[in-house]
């Protein structure tokens, strides 16, 4: 697969929310019938045997529907499940090691949390995207720093990759990250706790018509 143009929602997975193979390959179904654009496979635990079985399963299911899945924290299993790139924080690794080990076409993102000066850094190190956030309280991620709306517009002034908004986004507030410039908006919560994922997932999908 190419890079494809990063835009639109970019649904996340959580282990607490899709416990099992199946709900998480069910729930995240949903999502790319909805119209989710990119898939971050995001699970905690250290049971290297489940991750890479998932993770695998996930490539299969994101090639179906010819949409990237990107893998969490974690470069060895992206290349070894044959995911489309890693996400990674600061704690988590060098992102010109991970462009090496991953090649020329894998997309790579960054966690910037609300600086500006790290984005510059990821992106002189090879990163496809940034996320910064986040923006608004998060019942997934209580502790994470916030960072303000104003930033984005900044962000996309000046950063020559695509802007990830997350952190407490749902269909009551994503619209003002998407006019303030987030190129993606990345959901946890508000997508895969909802009754109807697909559903939500194409309300999330339509902000960005
Ligand atoms: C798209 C996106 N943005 C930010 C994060 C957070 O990454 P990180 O700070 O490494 O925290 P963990 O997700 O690893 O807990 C993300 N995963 N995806
Ligand atoms: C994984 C993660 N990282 C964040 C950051 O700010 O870097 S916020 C977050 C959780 C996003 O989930 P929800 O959509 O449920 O708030
Ligand atoms: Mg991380």
């Amino acid at each position: 697969m190419t890079k494809p143009p990063l835009h639109g929602l970019y649904a996340i997975t959580d282990s607490t929310l899709m416990p099992d193979t199946d709900s998480l390959l069910f729930q995240v179904e949903q999502a790319l019938r909805g119209g989710a654009r990119i898939i971050q496979y995001r699970d905690k635990s250290t049971d290297q045997a489940k991750r890479l079985q998932q993770a695998l399963a996930l490539v299969d299911l994101c090639n179906q529907f010819h949409r990237p899945l990107l893998i969490n924290d974690d470069t060895e299993l992206a290349r070894a499940c044959g995911a489309h790139g890693v996400h990674l924080g600061q704690s988590d690794g060098n992102i010109s090691q991970a462009r090496e080990y991953l090649g020329r076409e894998a997309i790579i993102g960054n966690t910037c949390h609300s600086s500006l000066t790290l984005a510059q850094t990821a992106c002189q190190q090879s990163a496809d995207y940034v996320a910064f956030g986040a923006f608004f309280p998060s019942s997934t991620k209580p502790d994470a720093t916030p960072a303000p709306i104003s930033l984005l517009a900044e962000a996309g002034s000046t950063l020559p990759v695509p802007v990830v908004a997350i952190g407490g986004i749902n269909m009551d507030n994503a619209g003002q990250v998407i006019s303030a410039g987030a190129d993606m908006i990345a959901v946890i919560h508000s997508l895969f706790a909802c009754d109807d994922i697909c559903a939500r997932a194409g309300q999330f999908d339509s902000l960005f018509n």
